[in-house]
């Protein structure tokens, strides 16, 4: 299956002050790199999916694609927006905030998919539903969703006929970091 791995790194990050999450430094990395060098290896080709610093991003040489339902924020408009500007039918989102991605997170997706649309992760505590295998064919199911003043991630996926994958077995390696202090104790202790 080819599958394109998209960095999602298109939020306002407001409880990180506000600045582009995705370009703070983790061990002298940015956050999106880490997402992306944890990809690369599982899938065809890497995106990324940014609504500033574009040319920052850009110079990493992967494509970048910015948000085209900008009335929309969250998630699921810069799923759709990706799957519209980009070519290849499958796609695995992930957050540029989750820099410990394990190594068999496409395999085990796809491994049990079962015919859905989409599946995301479950860690054994919370779902993660913006880390997720995505066919292009829900990219209109998310605009309508959207067009229609909803925003949930979980509940549209759900809708569209998909389910949580168990990674369970590595929870740890879903940690986010959301805020400086979180920030500040990966630098201190990964
Ligand atoms: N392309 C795109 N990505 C988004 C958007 N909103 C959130 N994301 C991404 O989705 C992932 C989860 O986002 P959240 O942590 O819920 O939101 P955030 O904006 O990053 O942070 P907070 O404002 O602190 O909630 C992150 O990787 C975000 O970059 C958006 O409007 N467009």
């Amino acid at each position: 299956m080819n599958i394109t791995g998209v960095v999602l790194a298109g939020g306002k990050a407001s409880r990180m002050g506000g600045q582009d999450k995705g370009l703070m430094p983790l061990h002298g990395k940015p956050l999106w790199k880490h997402v992306a060098d944890r990809l690369q290896p599982q899938v065809s080709a890497v995106a990324i999916s940014a609504n500033r610093n574009i040319s920052v991003y850009q110079a990493s040489g992967f494509p970048v694609y910015q948000d085209t339902l900008a009335d929309f924020p969250g998630p699921l408009a810069g799923m759709a927006s990706v799957i519209r500007q980009a070519e290849g039918e499958w796609f695995l989102f992930c957050p540029c905030d989750t820099p410990f991605i394990p190594a068999h997170l496409a395999e085990r997706l796809q491994s049990q998919r079962n015919e859905a649309p989409v599946v995301w992760v479950h860690d054994g505590d919370r779902d993660h539903p913006a880390i997720a295998l995505v066919h292009r064919r829900i990219a209109a199911d998310i605009e309508a969703y959207l067009a229609r003043g909803d925003r949930r991630v979980m509940v549209f996926m759900r809708e569209a006929g998909g389910h949580a994958v168990d990674f369970s077995d590595c929870r740890e390696a879903f940690s986010n970091v959301n805020t400086p202090e979180d920030l500040a104790w990966f630098e201190a202790h990964s």
